[in-house]
């Protein structure tokens, strides 16, 4: 038995996790499986793989050190015993030394250790596991730099492929040009552990940029047509981009029509959400009528054409690169069970998470810099939506119509909850934005 199920540590360290998604609070860890070591502890420096179950099942590597290191603190869990001698541990992801250990199966022949497997795409080879660095903890996953790629350890984790492997491995291998190509991925049996790709070194972030062209009609209290910075032009490529992978992923990847019953399974779906934001946030239940309404015209149109989509596509999930617009992360909506976030959707799901996105770009600057809502907000929001909707060539038809509103709605739900949890001073864009659409 892990010694974590006893002791408080490492489940308190969890709650202060914000991929660990509770929100600050601690839940029991009831089980740990811990994988095969990387490296000997009795040298100095142990480093493993934990699969640590606290509600869900987590991704947790750990160094095991014989000296306790002030300069990795923000990592430290707590002390440890192994064969009756003390070890300081830390979250391996804040450990140089122990992220070097967990990349080096990608290197030149290396073996895979024990019960883990490093499967590289097309002979890919990591020159150095050494120089690394951490690119971010504060999100669903955690990410290192590593030379030319970027290695994405995922922290919940769930048996069965991972959507992200999935969707960029049969995209890379169909040569797309507008995802980063898939390298490989490590996994303990049907488990999928991190997974590692092209590092896009020119790229911005979309939602930096997006936000960044907010700011500059703000700042010159000009419509956006006429601030230096327009993005629509920007939001059409991008919408042409989102098209093309749809695309891919028709031709690489399962289709169907969906019915009235399977229709009438989405409208259930649609409005448990809607059940659980009213729940969340009591303002939400002004608005439950009329979203039934909205869903109700859903059920009543002509059947829908599924594929596999992104899930949870937002600016955030974009890169504009020197060649073009990237788009990254197919995992679904971080929060959702692996079935849901596998099942076959409607593209609107997608179109409608960037129309939201969009939105969010522009009502976030107005509340980080307190300054009034003004006109030029809405209409910056009006443009890039064109935009972005004539680059993806969405269907005009009263049956894609309704299925975009419904799906605005629904993803202005999620935010609602995921608002409430995470940054509930935002949770006003979300409000403001059922508002509108209802
Ligand atoms: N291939 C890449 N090249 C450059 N930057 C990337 C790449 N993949 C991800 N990023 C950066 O890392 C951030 C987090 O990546 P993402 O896959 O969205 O992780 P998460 O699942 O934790 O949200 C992105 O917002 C982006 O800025
Ligand atoms: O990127 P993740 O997979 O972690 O997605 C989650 O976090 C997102 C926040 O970073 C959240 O997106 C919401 O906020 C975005 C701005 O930060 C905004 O562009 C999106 O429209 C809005 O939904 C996403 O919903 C969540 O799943």
């Amino acid at each position: 038995m892990s010694q974590w199920t006893e002791r408080p540590e490492l489940s308190a360290y969890l709650a202060r996790q914000r991929w660990f998604g509770q929100g600050q609070v601690e839940v029991p860890i009831t089980e740990v499986r811990e994988l095969a070591w990387l490296s000997d502890p009795a040298e100095g420096l142990g480093v493993r793989f934990e699969l640590v179950t606290a509600g869900s099942m987590f991704n947790v590597p750990l160094s095991y050190r014989q000296h306790p290191r002030e300069d990795l603190s923000y990592g430290f869990i707590g002390a440890a015993t192994l064969d009756g001698e003390v070890f300081y541990v830390y979250d391996a992801l804040h450990d140089p030394e122990a992220r070097g250990l967990l990349l080096r199966g990608f290197a030149d022949g290396e073996p895979s250790p024990g019960d883990i497997e490093y499967s590289r795409i097309d002979g890919f080879v990591l020159e150095s596991h050494e120089d690394n660095v951490l690119l971010s903890a504060e999100q669903s996953n955690t990410s290192v730099i590593v030379g030319e790629s970027l290695i994405k350890f995922f922290r919940k984790l769930a048996p069965g492929r991972n959507p992200d492997i999935e969707i960029q491995a049969a995209l890379t291998e169909l040569g797309s040009e507008e995802i980063s190509p898939l390298e490989g991925w490590i996994s303990a049996g049907d488990i999928d552990l991190a997974m590692i790709g092209v590092f896009q070194r020119s790229a911005t972030d979309g939602w930096d940029t997006a936000r960044t062209s907010v700011r500059a009609l703000q700042d010159d209290a000009v419509r956006a047509r006429e601030a230096g910075g327009d993005f629509a032009g920007e939001s059409e490529r991008l919408g042409r981009t989102l098209a093309v992978v749809h695309e891919q992923m028709r031709q690489t990847l399962p289709t169907a029509t969906w019915g009235s019953e399977e229709v009438a399974a989405l409208v259930g779906r649609l409005t448990s959400r809607l059940d659980e934001a009213v729940a969340m946030h009591e303002s939400v239940g002004a608005y439950a009528d009329r979203a039934r309404a909205a869903y109700a015209a859903v059920a009543s149109g002509e059947p829908v054409e599924v594929q596999r989509v992104h899930g949870d596509f937002h600016l955030g999930q974009t890169l504009r690169t020197t060649s073009g617009w990237k788009i990254i992360d197919f995992e679904g909506e971080p929060a959702q069970p692996l079935a849901d976030r596998v099942r076959l959707d409607s593209v609107a799901r997608d179109v409608a998470g960037q129309l939201r996105s969009l939105d969010y770009a522009a009502h976030s600057v107005a509340i980080v810099t307190g300054v009034e809502e003004t006109e030029y907000i809405d209409d910056w929001v009006r443009r890039n939506r064109i935009a972005f909707l004539r680059g993806y060539g969405y269907e005009d038809s009263e049956t894609a119509a309704a299925l975009l509103h419904a799906y605005e709605i629904d993803k202005a739900l999620y935010e609602v909850v995921y608002e409430s949890n995470y940054r509930p001073d935002w949770v006003q864009i979300p409000l403001r934005a059922l508002e509108r659409l209802l």
